[in-house]
């Protein structure tokens, strides 16, 4: 019996890298009976019938996991989130701060394409990126950064640990990865090759080494994460909201229409903002009108 982990999952197979090898392997049926996917990111026991093929016995328990992108046991999110082509939303930027803040990933907010912008709108980015650095979010605007601290940012950044790079399409994940890592040489568009094993769809999530850390590409995605939390947990994952909700005067305050609520006080002295609280409330909405099947695990 072998330990390794998922590096990618094709077709079926699982490939699993163990002391520095990659092993092909295959879920028995035990698996589909119990209904467990094996995902990127698994830590897994294998064993091998020969050389070539083996197959999986066990998914160690996970730390965490996401659905769309699916990969398991993450430590962090660089939230690539481009400024134009496709352009900013704050919607979609709360949306997805929301899901990793429910998963318990750390989220880094990564500003692309700023340099096709006026000088006026970048201004607006700094702004933005003032906002969110006051939430406690770490951001990076690499405008504001000498290549040569960018580059020492982004080394510590990934050592160590495994991040999973998200976005839009095209909101610039395989370039930025691909500036961190030339080698990589991913095509941009499309998602990448990895460990020599040929062409894959940009469906597919696969784990790559970059800067001593583990680093998942992503497809860009098309839908968005089900957020599997009642309405009324949602401002826990408001980390502004959730910070100053002991001095809302009703202990389960929702930050709605509850006399004395700090965080409607805050927000109109300005110091929680109006985008976030927005996103607050339509979120709460979605969920909250949203059929019973999704409402619990
Ligand atoms: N001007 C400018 N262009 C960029 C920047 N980052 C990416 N691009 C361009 O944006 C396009 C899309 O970039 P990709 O890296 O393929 O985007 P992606 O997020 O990997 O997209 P998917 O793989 O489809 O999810 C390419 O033409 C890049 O050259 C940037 O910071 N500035
Ligand atoms: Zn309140």
């Amino acid at each position: 019996m072998k330990k390794g982990k998922i590096y990618q999952s094709l077709s079926g197979f699982y490939d699993v890298l163990c002391d520095d090898k990659i092993y092909r392997t295959r879920a028995r049926g035990n698996f589909r009976k119990k209904k467990i996917t094996p995902i990127v990111g698994d830590d897994v026991e294998f064993q091998m019938t020969n050389e070539n093929e083996g197959y999986l016995l066990k998914i160690l328990p996970r730390r965490n996991s996401l659905v769309r992108p699916p990969i398991a046991n993450i430590d962090q999110a660089l939230l690539v989130t481009s400024a134009v082509e496709p352009d900013f939303s704050y919607n979609l930027l709360d949306r997805q701060l929301v899901s990793l803040e429910i998963n318990n990933i750390k989220p880094i907010i990564y500003f692309t394409k700023l340099d096709l912008l006026s000088d006026d709108k970048i201004a607006y980015f700094e702004k933005i990126q003032q906002d969110y650095e006051q939430i406690g979010y770490q951001t990076i605007l690499p405008g504001n950064l000498s290549h040569d601290d960018l580059n020492h940012l982004l080394v510590n950044l990934l050592k160590d640990k495994e991040t999973v790079f998200m976005g839009q399409t095209g909101a610039g994940k395989s370039t930025l990865l691909n500036t961190i890592s030339p080698g990589l040489k991913l095509q941009t568009g499309e998602i990448s090759k990895v460990l020599n094993r040929g062409k894959h769809t940009t469906r597919k999530v696969s784990l790559m080494e970059v800067n001593g850390g583990l680093v998942a590409d992503t497809p860009g995605f098309s839908s968005y994460d089900v957020l599997n939390i009642d309405a009324q947990d949602l401002r826990n994952y408001f980390p502004e909201f959730k910070r100053n909700a002991n001095e809302c005067k009703f202990r389960g305050c929702v930050h709605i229409n509850e006399p004395s609520c700090k965080i409607k006080q805050l927000l109109s002295s300005g110091l929680i903002e109006q985008t976030r609280y927005d996103n607050y409330l339509s979120l709460y909405n979605i969920i909250k009108n949203r059929k019973p099947i999704y409402n619990k695990k």
